[in-house]
């Protein structure tokens, strides 16, 4: 099975609700689809969302770094050839990382077809369910608990709060949220990079001395600011999580030797795909530090490849925060993993079983 060329879509699904963080405010998913096509007739797909203010992809840096610096590399290469293949992917320019992903996912996808069996399975087998989050948009308190009630009454058994606004205001939020939910929901917060070391440090001890029991608190501080987050982190009970602070394995070596953050949070769209993502799991077991894997706002198509890394990596991806799809307001794809709230399921169809992608509108 070669690969004779790679096309293009723009997908547009519109959010249930506006996704709001410290960062940005989104009313839709608008992806570009990479669609990988063999000389057998067998397709793979991709999706690449353009998080420009995490991972710096725009939709025309995707498409261009993809056609003009990747694509080239492929073209005629053979899919039995995996490994080779994500060295050319991953070697083909700096950053890009969404690029490089929506590429690895759909050649992982042509690897599963290849040989007949679903992702998950070449990556190791596991067991095929798994049980995300969901979202809470930073809001009002008053619409923030009343959301977080509604995702409870969903069956969603661990909520993901954000904040990194105003810390006055995120402490009441979170005590808030927390007295209308206890003992029914985990709380995860995610700062989005909102708060300086010490605002951190003073949200979290208030939050603890107040009784708020935590699961774990994402990217309280800048990016680049580890020693930051290094502080919070010998600073507070509540376990620390690193996202837009790391994103390939060398940045989690260095994490992990810095002691700098209690958990990862593994991004598709920030590793570059599956073939570091699946690094990072592996290295930090090896470390026995766990993982999240999360996303962007993506739909079933690139989270479906994240289902099958979390199926399969386990051991070390004990936390799961998968909801793009749930929070679009339709699935676009036909066949596919199962999203169903809470649940996740991956099927035995070949490769990541996407059998149609409904209103792509393909790319020139
Ligand atoms: C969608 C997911 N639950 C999430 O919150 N991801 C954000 C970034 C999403 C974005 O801004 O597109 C995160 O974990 O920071
Ligand atoms: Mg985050």
């Amino acid at each position: 099975m070669k690969i004779t060329d790679i096309r293009f879509g723009m997908l547009r699904v519109p959010l249930k609700t506006p996704f709001k963080t410290a960062l940005r405010t989104v009313d839709m998913v608008e992806d570009i689809v990479v669609i990988v096509n063999t000389d057998t007739g067998h397709v793979g797909y991709g999706e690449a969302p353009a998080t420009a203010v995490i991972t710096g992809d725009t939709h025309g840096s995707i498409v261009e770094a993809i056609r003009h610096y990747i694509s080239p590399r492929l073209i005629g290469a053979d899919v039995a050839d995996l490994n080779r293949i994500t060295r050319l992917v991953q070697g083909a320019m700096e950053k890009n990382s969404s690029a490089k992903a929506a590429v690895e996912i759909a050649v992982y996808d042509l690897f599963g077809q290849l040989y007949g069996a679903p992702l998950y399975r070449l990556l190791g087998g596991g067991d095929p369910v798994i049980t995300t989050d969901i979202t809470i948009s930073v809001d009002y308190i008053d619409k923030m608990v009343a959301d977080s009630i509604a995702a409870v009454d969903r069956g969603f058994e661990s909520l993901k709060i954000k904040v990194g606004k105003d810390i006055g205001v995120d402490i009441e939020r979170v005590k808030a949220i927390y007295a209308a939910v206890e003992g029914r929901a985990l709380l995860r917060l995610d700062a989005n990079q909102g708060w300086t070391a010490k605002q951190a440090v003073y949200a979290l001890q208030t939050l603890e001395d107040a009784g708020v029991r935590l699961e774990l608190v994402e990217q309280p501080v800048k990016a680049q600011d580890l020693d930051g987050m290094k502080y919070v982190t010998e600073r507070v009970h509540t376990p620390i999580m690193a996202d837009e602070s790391v994103f390939g394995p060398t940045e989690v070596i260095e994490l992990i030797r810095m002691r700098a953050a209690d958990i990862i949070n593994i991004k598709l769209m920030k590793t570059g795909g599956i073939s570091n993502a699946i690094r990072i799991a592996d290295i930090a077991a090896m470390y026995e530090v766990e993982c999240m894997i999360g996303c962007m706002l993506e739909t079933s198509i690139s989270v479906a490849a994240a289902v099958h890394v979390a199926v399969a990596k386990a051991h070390a991806i004990t936390k799961v925060d998968l909801d793009g799809p749930s929070l679009c307001a339709f699935n676009p794809v036909d066949g596919g993993v199962i999203f169903n709230e809470s649940e996740i399921s991956v099927t035995d169809a070949p490769g990541l079983g996407i059998r149609e992608i409904r209103g792509l509108e393909l790319l020139a």
